[in-house]
C-alpha cells in the first residue's frame, strides 16, 4: 500500500524568548500558523525491514540525519514495527528558512505511518513523540494556529487568523537555527514582541491590529549578521505589504497583505533580489 501527506510550512506571526533555560534550550510563547506552501511526502510499505528516502531535492541528507527517516525509525522503534517503508519526499518548501520544512516532514511521516501501519496513536502521543525529533514538530503534527510555549512543544490552539495572502521570500542563505538562539543575549533583548496583543487581534479578527503587533526577538540577531534580511524586510515594506516579519530563525521574510490586486507588485518587486518568492494563502 502507498499513502500521501502533505506537509504544510510554518510563519511566526509572533516569537518571544522568556529566558534561557539550565537544559540549553530557549523558554519560548510564539503564536504559530500553517501557510499554503507544501511538502509532498509518499510513502510506500516495505516487507524488508529498513528505511529508504529518496527526494528530488538534492541538498537535504537522505540517510539518519533526515528528520523523515528519524521519525520512521522512532515510531518502528516504539511501536515495533517489523515492516519497512520507503519515503518519498517532493521538497517545495526552501531548506534552513525558518519554514519548519524538515519538522513538519517529521510531523507527516509520523500521522502517514500511524495510517498505513493501522496504529491508531491518538495526535497527542504523535506529538510526545515529536517533541524528541524537534521543538517545531509537536506543533506540524496538527498544524492549525497555536500559542506554543516551553521549547515550543506546549500548544494551545486557537482560531484562525483572518485570511490573507502570505508573501514569502528567501534570500540564498542558509541560516542554522542553534546558531542563531546562541546568538541571542535573552537578558538583553530589546524589543519583545506582544504576545497578547497577536493573540487578541487574531480573536478579533483584526488583520491590521495583527500587522501592528507581528514580531520577533531572532531577528536582532539574523538582521546584523546578515543584512540581506534586513534589505528584504525594507524592501517588501516599501512595495506594501500590510505587515512584514522574519520567520522563525530566518532567513525567510514575509509579508501579510489583504488586498489581493496589491500581490503581483510585491511578488514581481521581489523576484528581483531573490529567487525563492512565493504567493499562498494562510491555511485556516
Ligand atoms: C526558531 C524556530 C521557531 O519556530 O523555528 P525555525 O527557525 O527552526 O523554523 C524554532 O524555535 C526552532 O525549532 P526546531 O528547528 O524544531 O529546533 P530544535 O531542532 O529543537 O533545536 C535546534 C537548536 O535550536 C536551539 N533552540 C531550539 C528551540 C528552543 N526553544 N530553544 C533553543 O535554544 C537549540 O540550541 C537547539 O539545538
Ligand atoms: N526532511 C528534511 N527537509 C529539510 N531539511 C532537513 C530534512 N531532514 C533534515 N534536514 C536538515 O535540517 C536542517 C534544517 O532544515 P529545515 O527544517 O528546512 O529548517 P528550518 O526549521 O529553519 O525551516 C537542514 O540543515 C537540513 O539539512
Amino acid at each position: 500500500m502507498k499513502i500521501f501527506e502533505k506537509a504544510p510550512a510554518k510563519i511566526n506571526l509572533s516569537l518571544d524568548v522568556l529566558h534561557k533555560r539550565p537544559d540549553g534550550y530557549h523558554e519560548v510563547e510564539m503564536v504559530m500558523t500553517m501557510v499554503d506552501l507544501a511538502d509532498r511526502i509518499e510513502m510506500q510499505e516495505m516487507a524488508r525491514d529498513t528505511i529508504i528516502i529518496s527526494s528530488q531535492a538534492g541538498y537535504i541528507p537522505l540517510d539518519e540525519k533526515n528528520l523523515a527517516f528519524q521519525a520512521a525509525r522512532l515510531i518502528k522503534d516504539r511501536y515495533d514495527v517489523k515492516q519497512g517503508v520507503y519515503i518519498h519526499l517532493d521538497k517545495r518548501i526552501p531548506v534552513a528558512a525558518g519554514l519548519a520544512g524538515g519538522s513538519s516532514d517529521a510531523a507527516a511521516t509520523l500521522r502517514g505511518l500511524n495510517r498505513l501501519w493501522n496504529l491508531n496513536i491518538p495526535n497527542e502521543e504523535l506529538q510526545v513523540l515529536g517533541a524528541e525529533l524537534g521543538s517545531d514538530v509537536p506543533f506540524c503534527v496538527t498544524g492549525g494556529t497555536a500559542l506554543a510555549t516551553g521549547r515550543g512543544e506546549k500548544l494551545e490552539h486557537i482560531s484562525a487568523p483572518p485570511q490573507c495572502w502570505v508573501v514569502l521570500a528567501k534570500p540564498p542563505i542558509n541560516v542554522s537555527t542553534s546558531e542563531i538562539y546562541g546568538k541571542l543575549n535573552a537578558r538583553e533583548i530589546k524589543h519583545h514582541p506582544s504576545t497578547s496583543g497577536v493573540l487578541s487581534a487574531i480573536r478579533d479578527k483584526q488583520f491590521d491590529r495583527l500587522c501592528d503587533n507581528l514580531g520577533n526577538v531572532l531577528e536582532e540577531v539574523t538582521l546584523d549578521l546578515y543584512p540581506e534580511v534586513r534589505h528584504l524586510k525594507e524592501c517588501m515594506q516599501r512595495l506594501g505589504a500590510d505587515g512584514v516579519l522574519m520567520s522563525g530563525s530566518g532567513p525567510t521574510v514575509f509579508g501579510l497583505v489583504s488586498k489581493e490586486a496589491k500581490v503581483p507588485r510585491i511578488y514581481n518587486g521581489l523576484r528581483g533580489f531573490c529567487k525563492d518568492v512565493y504567493a499562498v494563502r494562510m491555511l485556516t
